[in-house]
């Protein structure tokens, strides 16, 4: 009997639940701070807030953090290991991983997602569903590659970075830090740090000094 713990109980901690189940994992309960007020996520159980999970006052196997906020969900997946707590991968039974590749502790990928040989993945990134990070990427900790996005070969994406629903990212392209990218954007030149970007091909919309 293997029981997974998800720290935030939400729609996406819903998504990481349903690929855990049917990816061996027997039982999911759910930590939130809105606990005791939230009782239930969806059909899983919320059991506690952060500090009982921190103390392990009910037994469990695994831990991830499944917050969609990238500086959230990595800053608790890092502070989940330092305190030695056992922080897993979760990778639905579709999605298509690369056995040379390699994926970061506390990362989910899920359905129908690709992983191609030779890419590295870092810390607490969320793969989703239906998206593809070709050969030779680079993601840094935290990232995101939304529903139904596509990075071509040699891409690198900087820590935080959001790669948003359905866009496309042409191959060798740099994308620094803390970069939104947005919905069915098509990034065909390197990006700075910081910054929004949009439209086809992407354009900056906003960044960190001026929005
Ligand atoms: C399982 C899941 O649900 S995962 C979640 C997946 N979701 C995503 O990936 C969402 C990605 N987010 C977006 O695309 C957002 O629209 C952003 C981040 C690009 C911009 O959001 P905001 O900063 O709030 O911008 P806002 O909505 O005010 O729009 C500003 C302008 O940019 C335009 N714009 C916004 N998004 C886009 C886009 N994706 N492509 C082209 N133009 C856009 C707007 O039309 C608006 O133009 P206007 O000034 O001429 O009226």
């Amino acid at each position: 009997m293997r029981r997974l713990a998800i720290l935030g109980a939400s729609g996406h901690g819903k998504v990481i639940a349903d690929a855990a189940l049917l990816s061996g994992w027997d039982e999911v309960i759910f930590y939130d701070d809105a606990w005791p007020e939230k009782e239930m996520n969806g059909r899983w159980p919320i059991v506690g807030n952060t500090a009982a999970l921190l103390m392990r006052i009910l037994p469990f196997d695994g831990v991830v953090v499944g917050i969609g906020n990238n500086k959230i969900r990595l800053e608790k997946t890092q502070q989940l290991a330092l305190l030695d707590l056992p922080v897993v991968t979760i990778v639905h039974p579709s999605a298509v991983i690369s056995p040379f590749s390699m994926i970061g502790y506390g990362s989910v990928v899920l359905a129908n997602s690709v992983v191609q040989v030779d890419t590295s993945v870092g810390v607490a990134a969320l793969i989703n569903t239906s998206s593809t990070v070709d050969h030779d990427c680079v993601l840094a900790d935290g990232v995101h590659i939304c529903p139904g996005a596509h990075l071509a070969g040699g891409v690198h994406v900087g820590e935080k970075s959001w790669i948003g629903i359905g866009s496309s990212i042409k191959q060798l392209v740099n994308i620094g830090a803390n970069v939104m990218i947005g919905a069915g954007a098509v990034v065909v030149t390197d990006i700075v740090d910081s910054v929004t970007v949009a439209g086809v091909p992407a354009r900056i919309l906003c960044s960190e000094k001026k929005c």
